[in-house]
């Protein structure tokens, strides 16, 4: 069995809107995250841990932010590239792990919602599937709330 751990990690700045998009879910806010895309900095993480996983490069090689293609995309469009490419190589996912980095929006409330969202679209049971959250005990700029940091892990295995 070949067994392929990988790692992601993304940060979005926080600007003008009243709601942020984290794996998917639509999560009321007193700012919105920019970014070419949606801004779902959780998904941009997960694809980026696949892709690691798969030394398939990262999220901005597959997807440049440059192509006006990706304007304002809902990231779920990245994490199934990740996904398929990973079928394709013989490989299925086992885990995915992520850990959300902001003072607010508060993640609890929404975490098993979110898990849910991040479980379908990996095409996962959700007990394979992980959604925390941690403060930066208000320091760096996650804690100065500029923006919301996500790291996240993956683990394929062939069958
Ligand atoms: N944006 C966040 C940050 C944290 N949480 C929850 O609060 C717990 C305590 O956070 P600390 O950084 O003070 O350790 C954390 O374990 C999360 O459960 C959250 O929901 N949203
Ligand atoms: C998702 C992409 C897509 O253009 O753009 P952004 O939404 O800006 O996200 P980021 O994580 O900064 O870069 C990766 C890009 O591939």
């Amino acid at each position: 069995m070949d067994i392929r751990l990988g790692n992601g990690f993304d940060v979005h700045a926080f600007g003008p809107g009243d709601h942020v998009i984290l794996c998917g879910v639509k999560i009321p806010h007193d700012q919105g995250l920019v970014g070419h895309s949606d801004a779902d900095v959780a998904l941009h993480s997960v694809t980026d841990a696949l892709y690691g996983a798969l030394a398939e490069g990262d999220i901005g090689q597959h997807f440049p932010p440059s192509d006006p293609q990706w304007k304002g995309a809902a990231s779920d469009v990245f994490l199934r590239h990740a996904v398929t490419l990973a079928g394709t190589r013989g490989f299925k996912i086992s885990n995915i792990d992520c850990t959300l980095i902001c003072e607010f929006p508060k993640i609890g409330p929404h975490a098993q919602k979110m898990r849910a969202a991040l479980a379908a679209i990996a095409g996962l049971a959700e007990d394979r599937v992980s959604v925390k959250a941690t403060t930066s005990e208000q320091l760096g700029f996650t804690g100065r709330g500029e923006g919301i940091a996500c790291i996240a892990t993956a683990t394929l295995v062939t069958p």
